[in-house]
């Protein structure tokens, strides 16, 4: 739930792109998307549209709670992209980002110190997501 929530708010990826195979046109919106024209997916506009993620600045790791991951719509919630495309490494990364925080969470506490900046500041100058300059915790032997 937790890595779930990190990976909505953080996705690494800002968008997905595809480029279409054939023209389409949606039956709602009449909107036609001509043949080889690209078509960007903004993972980051889904991930905080408050129609489906509710108070999204919020970190809130119980959107991912199993009674209430049931509601999230088909494709709005993307920090792996999805399709045939979808990411190879998706469960192996979860899987040693778990197994890494199990290792780390065990031995040692984290918190928040004078120098780090609340919230969390954000580079703009590269187009995925990474934190602006360095990430300050106090780090404590338990
Ligand atoms: C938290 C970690 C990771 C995130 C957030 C992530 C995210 C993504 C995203 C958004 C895509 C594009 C998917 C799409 O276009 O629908 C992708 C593709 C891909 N990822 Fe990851 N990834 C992660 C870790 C990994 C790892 C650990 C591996 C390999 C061991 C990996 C291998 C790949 C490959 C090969 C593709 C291209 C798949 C294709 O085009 O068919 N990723 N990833």
């Amino acid at each position: 739930m937790v890595l779930n929530e990190v990976l909505r708010k953080y996705p690494l990826t800002i968008f997905l792109d595809r480029r279409c195979e054939g023209t389409y046109s949606f039956e709602e919106t009449g909107l036609t998307i001509d043949k080889n024209v690209c078509v960007l997916i903004p993972i980051v506009g889904l991930h905080y549209d408050p129609e489906y993620y509710p108070d999204p600045e919020k970190f809130n790791p119980e959107r991912f709670s199993p009674e209430n991951k049931k509601n999230i719509l088909p494709y709005t919630y993307l920090p792996f992209g999805d399709g045939p495309r979808t990411c190879i490494g998706q469960r192996f990364a979860l899987l040693v980002s778990k197994v890494a925080l199990v290792y780390c969470l065990k031995d040692f506490a984290f918190d928040v110190s004078e120098t780090t900046k609340v919230p969390l500041e954000l580079d703009n100058s590269v187009s995925f997501i990474m934190n602006k300059g360095n990430l300050h915790l106090n780090v404590t032997r338990l």
